[in-house]
């Protein structure tokens, strides 16, 4: 497997979607420091050589994002509208050669890439759609003689910093709202997976997007990008999506200049099966939540909690099912459900939280701590007898591991659902209604799912409470993030 090398632009149907330079104020650009590699995780050879963007470089960017910014909040919301909606067309018309440009840097089989290039394009025709709707307010005045009015207009350039594992859907998230609302945009996206974002950045071009309004900086170094978006004050707002711990790094920066902050960060989902719950399609919500992308997601079930009444059945079901999940190269085979890890490191995690768990006394009912498959490719694993001591228990291991907690009271399973300094993403199943609406009231989650394992759309606000993140992204709540308030006291 890993011998093998990818022509990825010879498998493309338009070989010019694979973009190496960096797009700044219209223009495609080489870095200043040269470049910087990209492999594709379930091969290890390098795809390609990235602009690697200078700080002086990015700071440009940010210089052509703000002389931009200003005549494209003047068009029209519908005149907006019209760009983005051109460009979610174009992004959907190549919606196989954007998942096959995910799947190569990423990993994610090709059903996942391609469903997240339509999940990703779908925050562009939503924020296209409330492009139009970015409403005032009058307010009856509190004396006579005044009138007051609230305008909401744009912040001005806003720029994001994303991670790998959703490289076009966390940045359409944030540009799209952004855009919409008459701010310009600069995105940095992660230096494993930048090709998908210039990709966007090449429809984006075609969609008729004005130089400087969208721009991708390429770089290898994400603080040298941080501290820029977060010192440069041309930059009003800062979108995160990325760990607890850069963003509380980026927080602390961008607090010098009481930046805007949008943050969406780490997890630690609980996933809690009742007595009375749907095992099947319980077993089936957990295969979808914690399988999701190999388990390298923020919403990812970390801790599955099973009442006793159903916990072996749960057990053995769960088993059976993952032993099915095909492992593989997506750019080889259509019908692949977990791709690799990104990374070795990503490995050496789910390997320590597997060896953790054994040493304190965790069984493991399928895989093992061993590394025993090719390259960034590691067998999925479940682990009954989960208590609260071991270290999923309070960290995300983002990786292909199922810890099995069991539980008999209603109570005791909160508490330890919500014994966690995250808040994004929760789920449970049970049928008896005012169960559903207490457990749904008692998580302490920005996200509930309740007998299901899929929450992400773009048609409602994702984020999370406590050290989770700050802000929400999708739905009409979404473009606020891009929003200020302007109070407008008339006496007449
Ligand atoms: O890692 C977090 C990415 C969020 C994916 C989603 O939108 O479901």
């Amino acid at each position: 497997m890993l011998d093998k090398t990818t022509d990825l632009a010879a498998m493309l149907d338009d070989p010019s979607l694979l973009e190496p330079h960096a797009f700044v104020g219209g223009q495609w650009i080489a870095g200043d420091d040269g470049t910087f590699e990209v492999t594709n995780p379930a091969r290890g050879d390098v795809i390609a050589e990235v602009s690697d963007l200078s700080r002086a470089q990015v700071a440009d960017a940010i210089d052509q994002a703000h002389a931009a910014q200003k005549d494209w909040a003047r068009w029209t919301g519908k005149e907006r509208a019209a760009v983005l909606r051109q460009w979610f067309d174009l992004i959907m018309a190549n919606q196989r050669d954007l998942g096959k440009i995910m799947t190569a840097e990423q990993g994610k089989p090709m059903t996942e890439s391609t469903g997240e290039v339509a999940y990703g394009a779908s925050f562009i025709e939503f924020f296209a759609e409330e492009a139009k709707r970015v409403y005032g307010e009058q307010i009856p005045g509190h004396q006579r003689d005044k009138r007051i009015l609230v305008m909401k207009q744009p912040v001005g350039v806003a720029a994001s910093i994303t991670p790998w594992n959703f490289p076009i859907a966390m940045i359409t998230r944030k540009a799209a709202p952004a855009l919409a609302a008459g701010c310009s945009f600069v995105a940095r996206p992660a230096k494993e997976t930048p090709l998908s974002a210039t990709a966007l950045a090449v429809l984006a071009e075609r969609a008729g997007m004005p130089s400087g309004v969208f721009n991708v900086v390429t770089s290898s170094s994400s603080s040298e990008v941080g501290k820029e978006f977060c010192e440069n004050a041309k930059v009003r707002k800062l979108t995160f999506t990325g760990s607890t711990e850069v963003g509380r790094i980026l927080l602390k920066q961008a607090a010098d200049q009481v930046k805007k902050c949008s943050m969406e960060l780490g997890g630690n989902a609980p996933f809690i099966v009742f007595d009375d719950a749907d095992v099947d399609a319980a077993v089936e919500g957990a295969i979808a939540s914690k399988f999701r992308n190999n388990g390298q997601t923020c919403v990812c079930a970390n801790r599955i909690y099973v009442q006793a009444g159903v916990y072996d059945e749960f057990a053995e079901k769960l088993k059976d099912r993952v032993s099915q999940l095909k492992i593989g190269d997506g750019l080889a085979e259509d019908d692949v459900d977990l791709g690799p890890m990104i990374t070795a490191e990503a490995i050496d995690k789910v390997q320590e939280h597997i060896r953790d768990a054994k040493s304190k006394g965790g069984k493991v009912i399928l895989g093992s701590d061993q590394h025993d498959a090719d390259g960034n490719f590691f067998k999925p694993a479940i682990i009954t007898g989960a208590t609260q001591d071991m270290a999923f228990a309070q960290e995300e291991t983002f990786g292909p591991l199922a810890p099995l907690f069991r539980f008999e009271d209603a109570d005791d399973v909160i508490a330890m659902a919500n014994d966690t300094i995250f808040g994004l993403a929760s789920y449970f199943y049970a049928k008896d209604l005012s169960r559903v609406w207490k457990v749904a009231e008692e998580l302490e989650y920005g996200i509930v799912g309740v007998n299901t394992g899929l929450i992400s759309t773009e048609v409602a606000p994702f984020g999370g409470v406590k050290q989770s993140g700050l802000g929400r992204e999708g739905s009409h709540h979404g473009i606020d993030e891009f929003l200020e308030m302007k109070y407008v006291c008339l006496s007449v």
